[in-house]
């Protein structure tokens, strides 16, 4: 079998499986030279809890994927159990105004990229899904989710609430009855229980299973003209972007105002406290 080039961190080595793979601190990316899949793979242990760094580095490689010719992108985790636990509470607790800003600037960036990807999406759930995880996996065109984890937007349990794209990301997967039921109780879904409702699209044994499954999904464009599928897919989601764009500085705003009152920073810290105490 031919070898083929393989290019890791300015290396260049050989390796049947993967063409091209850059890998940032936070972020992996590799290109499967036989199928022409990318998988994007956080990498930020222990939780891939998104903070502005990891938000930042997600944000570059799905653009850059945007100029590659690829069948498709995965998402997924290095961790063992967790997808990502969302957003870094850290980054909202007691925070700096500036770094508030770029945090949320960044998050919105990133929804924006994922949500509109030229290629087709799939996040294989490898693991616990809350909150901005949930919504990063929301992004994608299909949701693979490996079972007995749990998966949803929480953001209710935390004493915060989830913004306007959030809702409108859930309410484009889900009915808009399920979707309220969920977020005012902050429900977190089983993986079982998230297929009933059509959170996710199917369940996985495990990573793998989840990755082969993505392959499958991806095979379901092979005879589609990838110009008309692009430009449905944008029919589909140009709505929903647009809200967000001109709604941006708005919803900055709101966030970081939101992030200054005392209930909130009060909530937050009970919160806190309550996730190291589980140890
Ligand atoms: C008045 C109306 C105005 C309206 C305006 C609205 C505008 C404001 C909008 C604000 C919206 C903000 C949106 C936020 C969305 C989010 O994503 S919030 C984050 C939600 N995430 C969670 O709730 C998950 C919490 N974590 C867990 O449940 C668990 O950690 C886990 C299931 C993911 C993993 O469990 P396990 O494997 O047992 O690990 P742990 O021991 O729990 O954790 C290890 C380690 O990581 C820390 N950690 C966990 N999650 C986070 C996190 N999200 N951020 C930061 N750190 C996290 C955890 O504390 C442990 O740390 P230590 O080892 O103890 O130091």
């Amino acid at each position: 079998m031919a070898s083929r080039m393989f290019i890791r961190s300015k290396s260049i080595a050989f390796n049947t499986l993967r063409t091209y793979s850059s890998s940032t601190k936070l972020v992996d990316v590799s290109i499967n030279d036989k199928t022409g899949i990318a998988t994007v793979t956080m990498q930020r242990p222990p939780v891939n809890s998104l903070n502005l760094e990891l938000l930042t580095e997600l944000n570059g490689a799905l653009q850059d994927l945007g100029s590659k010719k690829i069948k498709g992108a995965i998402l997924t985790s290095s961790l063992k159990t967790i997808f990502s636990a969302g957003l870094d509470i850290l980054e909202m607790y007691k925070p700096k105004p500036e770094r508030a800003s770029a945090f949320w600037t960044s998050l919105q960036d990133t929804w924006l990229t994922l949500y509109s990807t030229p290629y087709p999406t799939v996040a294989a759930i490898n693991g616990h899904s809350p909150a901005g995880g949930c919504l990063l996996s929301l992004a994608c065109e299909y949701r693979i989710m490996v079972n007995n984890y749990t998966i949803g937007l929480n953001e209710t349990k935390l004493g915060i609430v989830a913004p306007f794209w959030f809702v409108a990301s859930m309410k484009n997967v889900i009915s808009h009855r399920e979707s309220e039921l969920a977020l005012t109780s902050g429900r977190l879904y089983k993986t079982d229980e998230a297929l009933k409702v059509g959170l996710i699209d199917e369940t996985a044994e495990n990573k793998d299973d989840a990755l082969a499954k993505a392959e499958k999904f991806f095979a379901r464009f092979d005879a589609v003209n990838p110009i008309a599928r692009l430009l449905t897919k944008q029919e589909l989601r140009g709505e929903t972007i647009k809200e967000l764009e001109d709604r941006k500085q708005e919803d900055l705003d709101r966030f970081v105002g939101f992030l200054m009152l005392p209930a909130v920073q009060k909530g937050l810290d009970v919160y806190l406290q309550a996730l190291k105490k589980k140890q």
